[in-house]
């Protein structure tokens, strides 16, 4: 069940949007693509079975009102995952704020300011409940993260960190971590990293855990995982590869090279550099997202919605998630009020 459809309740259930919410017969289905070798039929049908785990985890990231939303994990790791935050409950610290705008533009500060926004046990908690709460946001539309005291976050608390370097507890924490920040990337909102100062290590795998990411002149973002004999571990190797393909992800963390915003724009980490003359960065930030959020919520998240199965799901199943997707918008209001309008696009 999708949260959009929520916002057109009708009783007329031929609608296409209705259909969709229904899970009625649409043309195009399983039997609509022939199956043509047997090696390739398995294939096809691992393919599925990816597919529709990921597009599970699509649809409840961005439709059913439940508290684990687009979790990557099944129910098995739900015990691992009550130890580990009992054992992050003993590292407090700084906090993770969250402010909800009437424009559906929403902001979340990383904010530890006496360890550059070090990720404290106690933060990453917080993060997943501010995660859980953007995902019951029904007139959501954008969300900005950015850190606290003109720097962006600089990694894990190491001092975390060496109280849990047990690999056991080292594992259960990249769990956590890895869950919230697909949660995160798979929030029905569009999002960005503003960079202001430095990003580091598990900062910098944060950053990629949003759709966009811009940054202040004199920013840096860099996985210095290498020089902690390590590789990232909250997901950041897996988004980066797809920002900025294998080469340039290579040359990221195997030379743990500091990315400046030239060089960020250069091979598509930045989406841009904001001008020091123009006022504030998140002011400026809101401005350049709310450019990509006008509209009604239901829209844009439909937009979020087809944007993330086409980069998430093999094609087939992106394909049907865009037309439920569709289906859910098509002969909306907000589609319905275009329409009536007889809007021209000059
Ligand atoms: C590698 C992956 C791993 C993960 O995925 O979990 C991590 O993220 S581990 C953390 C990776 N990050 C780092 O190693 C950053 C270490 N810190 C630095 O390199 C510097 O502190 C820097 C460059 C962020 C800032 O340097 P600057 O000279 O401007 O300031 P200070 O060094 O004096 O820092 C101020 C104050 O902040 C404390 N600090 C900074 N980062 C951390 C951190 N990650 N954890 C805990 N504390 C941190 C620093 O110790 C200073 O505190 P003070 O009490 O004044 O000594």
């Amino acid at each position: 069940m999708l949260l959009v459809t929520s916002h057109y309740k009708s009783p007329n259930v031929t609608k296409p949007w209705h259909l969709a919410q229904h899970n009625k017969a649409l043309p195009l289905n399983d039997r609509s693509v022939p199956r043509v070798t047997l090696g390739r039929r398995y294939s096809r049908m691992a393919l599925c079975c990816i597919g529709r785990r990921l597009l599970g985890n699509a649809h409840n990231a961005l439709g059913t009102p439940s508290r684990r939303g687009g979790a990557l994990y099944g129910s098995a790791y739900r015990v691992q995952e009550e130890e580990i935050r009992q054992k992050l409950q003993g590292f407090p610290g700084g906090s993770i704020r969250l402010v909800k705008q009437d424009s559906g533009i929403a902001v979340m500060t990383v904010s530890n300011p006496a360890r550059m926004n070090a990720f404290s046990g106690t933060m990453m908690l917080e993060l997943q409940d501010r995660v859980s709460e953007l995902e019951q946001w029904a007139d959501g539309k954008g969300l900005i993260v950015h850190g606290d005291a003109g720097t962006f976050c600089s990694g894990s608390d190491l001092n975390a960190v060496r109280a849990i370097s047990d690999p056991q507890d080292g594992m259960k924490m990249c769990m956590f971590m890895q869950n919230v920040l697909t949660r995160l990337l798979r929030l029905p909102l569009i999002s960005v990293a503003l960079v202001e100062g430095r990003a580091l290590g598990g900062g910098a795998e944060l950053t990629t855990a949003c759709d966009f990411r811009l940054m202040t002149v004199g920013s840096e973002i860099r996985f210095v995982h290498k020089h902690m004999g390590l590789v990232p571990g909250w997901g950041g190797a897996a988004r980066l590869v797809r920002i900025v393909g294998s080469g340039n992800a290579l040359k990221l963390l195997g030379g743990a090279w500091k990315v400046d915003p030239e060089y960020g724009e250069r091979i598509g980490l930045s989406d841009g550099t904001l001008d020091p003359e123009a006022g504030a960065a998140l002011g400026q930030a809101e401005r350049w997202l709310g450019g990509l959020t006008g509209g009604p919520a239901p829209v844009i998240q439909a937009v979020k919605k087809v944007v993330l199965s086409g980069r998430e799901l093999p094609l087939e199943d992106a394909l049907r998630t865009e037309r439920d997707v569709f289906g859910t918008v098509w002969g909306g209001p907000a589609n319905l009020e275009a329409l009536a309008n007889k809007s021209k696009h000059k």
